[in-house]
């Protein structure tokens, strides 16, 4: 099926839009008015440029409050639509998509949108030029698909067919199924976005929170299955009106479009990928480290009870361990701070996932290593982190000579519970489609949380089995110039079986102020000998509704950015403790205030 986009959904000139759809690889595009308007090109340039990039104009877009009106007020409205099918013919697009009417002067009289809309049609068809009646959920007197059926069938008329548009169906309470059963040939244009659950007004959903299929809530897959099963042939085009895509760099968002739609028909099985793949754990991550940073990061390892048992053949790369939690610090990477710089996870078979990933645009490589140095495949995340795949045959601790330190009984960390990534502000979204069809990590559950810094979201992805879990937040409002908080914070929680003793064995725990202790008591009800050792060992506490608890406390922050986090699930508990984040950070910033270093607070009591 071809792929197109509409010129709304990404940020720019006319220019830049359609260099970056065709750059992405789109077939064609939707010309939304406004962007011809305000272009300096005239129609036929436009044509002429869109043929030299290899894409074709599929739709004109939109003519508003056209039917329905009276006698008068219609002679002007085919005057009008005339204009626009001037323009049409010199842009060489046949079908101008028709919005529902939102006039208060439009009549709820069927047969009268009928008659009308049959008579644009016949104009239409005079040139050459089709009829898309698209329902808007916020339309006057038409705001269902069916209810749009309903006239055009009754119109009758060839040249006038449906525009199908998943958000105006998937935001109303009309069933899609009868889509099915639409007269072959008679759904002319298909429109696709996703959007999240919201309770608002349909508008405001629509014109600022639409969505690329795979990032929102809508059953995308199951509404393509009834389109197909209607003999539907045409576009599959996205029409997704985002606040945040709308000034986010065109390039990159057309790319983020184009893995929407390869997802989305992989999962309405019109297309098959390669399988994601099965991720087995977390094998090990990496910080880049400098001069400055280095030091600090290996000083908490070895506070957290890791050891220094290798070191790379051939680059200022160290490996640390404790049980199967595997730290990699890499000073060869020339960049200011710490970060984390890669994730890696094993899976069986990192060639498949490769070819997953290629054919999902995403930045997939096979890094190019010195001589007896293993290769790993990876894939370049949307906020840089290269995620490193590994199988049991690639053996990259041989790339290792060992120290010959041992970590010993450690402090009973056990292995890597998940990966927290603050996310740029451009690109959340995106990121939460890589990891769920690239890597195949499921979505759970997305959050939103009050910090002292702003309004925060955190959206949780993790395998069936929970081998991998990763926690990606974003602020909600681009930051101003305010902006006391950690820069963009990562961090890696390790898990434990004992909080306690672990924490007994670690000095380097965040002090928690009494006032949480005193909620918590009072929020879960918790006797005094439960809150006391919490509070005593700086550990915070969540519970949730099947009575599964998170025990889990933090570190200070190391070089500017990054903190480990210990974490003990007892019962199933299976979120990552978000209601705490804004303690965290409060306490991470009083500790900056307080010492201007990220000292420890609490002395260790072992
Ligand atoms: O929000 C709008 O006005 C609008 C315009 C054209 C569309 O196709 C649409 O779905 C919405
Ligand atoms: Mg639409």
């Amino acid at each position: 099926m071809r792929r197109s986009i509409a010129t709304v959904c990404v940020s720019g000139t006319l220019d830049d839009k359609l260099t970056a759809a065709a750059a992405a690889g789109f077939d064609g595009i939707e010309l939304f008015e406004n962007d011809l308007v305000v272009s300096p090109w005239s129609p036929a340039e436009i044509r002429a440029r869109c043929a030299g990039l290899g894409l074709s104009i599929d739709l004109y877009q939109p003519f508003r409050d056209f039917e329905g009106v009276p006698a008068d007020v219609l002679e002007l409205n085919l005057r009008r639509a005339a204009r626009k099918f001037d323009v049409m013919e010199a842009l060489g697009t046949d079908t101008m998509l028709v919005c529902s009417s939102v006039s208060p002067d439009a009549r709820d009289d069927d047969a009268l949108a009928a008659e009308h809309l049959s008579r644009l049609a016949t104009q239409a068809a005079e040139r050459g030029i089709r009829i898309a009646y698209e329902a808007l959920a916020w339309g006057r007197n038409v705001s269902t698909w069916d209810h749009a059926w309903r006239i055009v069938r009754a119109a009758g008329h060839p040249a006038l067919g449906l525009c199908l548009d998943s958000f105006h169906i998937l935001s109303r309470e009309v069933s899609p199924d009868g889509i099915a059963d639409i007269t072959p040939g008679k759904i002319f244009f298909v429109q696709l976005a996703d959007a999240p659950h919201l309770r608002m007004d349909v508008l405001q959903w629509s014109r600022h929170h639409r969505l690329f299929p795979g990032q929102g809530a809508f059953d995308l897959p199951g509404l393509i299955t009834n389109i197909q099963a209607s003999g539907y042939d045409g576009p599959l085009s996205l029409e997704v009106f985002n606040d945040v895509f709308r000034q986010a760099d065109p390039a990159r968002t057309a790319v983020d479009a184009m893995r929407s739609l390869i997802a989305l028909e992989d999962r309405a099985g019109l297309h098959p990928l390669p399988p994601a793949p099965t991720l087995r754990g977390h094998a090990f991550t990496e910080f880049a480290v400098d001069g400055g940073t280095g030091p600090q990061l290996r000083e908490a390892l070895r506070g957290l009870g890791f050891a220094h048992t290798g070191q790379h053949r051939t680059k200022p790369v160290e490996l640390w361990e404790q049980s199967a939690c595997r730290v990699v610090l890499n000073s060869a990477v020339t960049r200011p701070g710490a970060a984390i710089s890669a994730i890696a996870v094993s899976t069986d078979d990192p060639e498949a996932a490769l070819r997953r990933a290629v054919a999902l645009r995403a930045p997939a490589h096979v890094s190019a290593h010195g001589p007896r140095e293993v290769s790993l495949a990876s894939v370049t995340a949307p906020d840089g982190t290269d995620v490193f795949l590994t199988d049991h045959s690639t053996d990259w601790r041989a790339d290792f000579l060992s120290t010959g330190d041992s970590p010993g009984i450690g402090t009973g960390l056990l292995s890597t519970d998940h990966i927290g990534l603050t996310q740029p502000f451009d690109h959340f979204d995106e990121a939460g489609l890589f990891y769920d069809s690239v890597l195949g990590l499921g979505r759970l559950a997305t959050e939103e949380f009050a910090a002292p810094f702003g309004l925060m979201r955190s959206r949780a992805l993790a395998t069936t089995g929970r081998e991998v879990r990763l926690a990606l937040t974003v602020a909600l409002l681009r930051r101003g110039e305010w902006a006391p908080g950690v820069p963009e914070p990562q961090h890696i929680a390790f898990s434990t079986s004992d909080i306690m003793a672990t924490a007994a064995r670690v000095p380097q725990r965040l002090a928690i102020p009494d006032n949480y202790y005193a909620d918590l008591a009072a929020r879960f009800a918790l006797p005094d000998d439960t809150i006391e050792p919490l509070r005593r060992h700086g550990v915070l506490y969540d519970r949730d509704a099947h009575g599964g608890e998170l025990l889990h406390f933090y570190t200070p922050v190391h070089g500017g950015r990054v903190f480990f986090e210990i974490v003990e699930r007892r019962g199933g508990y299976d979120a990552f403790g978000e209601t705490n984040a804004p303690v965290r950070m409060a306490a991470h910033r009083h500790l900056r205030l307080t010492t201007g270093r990220a000292t420890p607070q609490l002395a260790g009591d072992a």
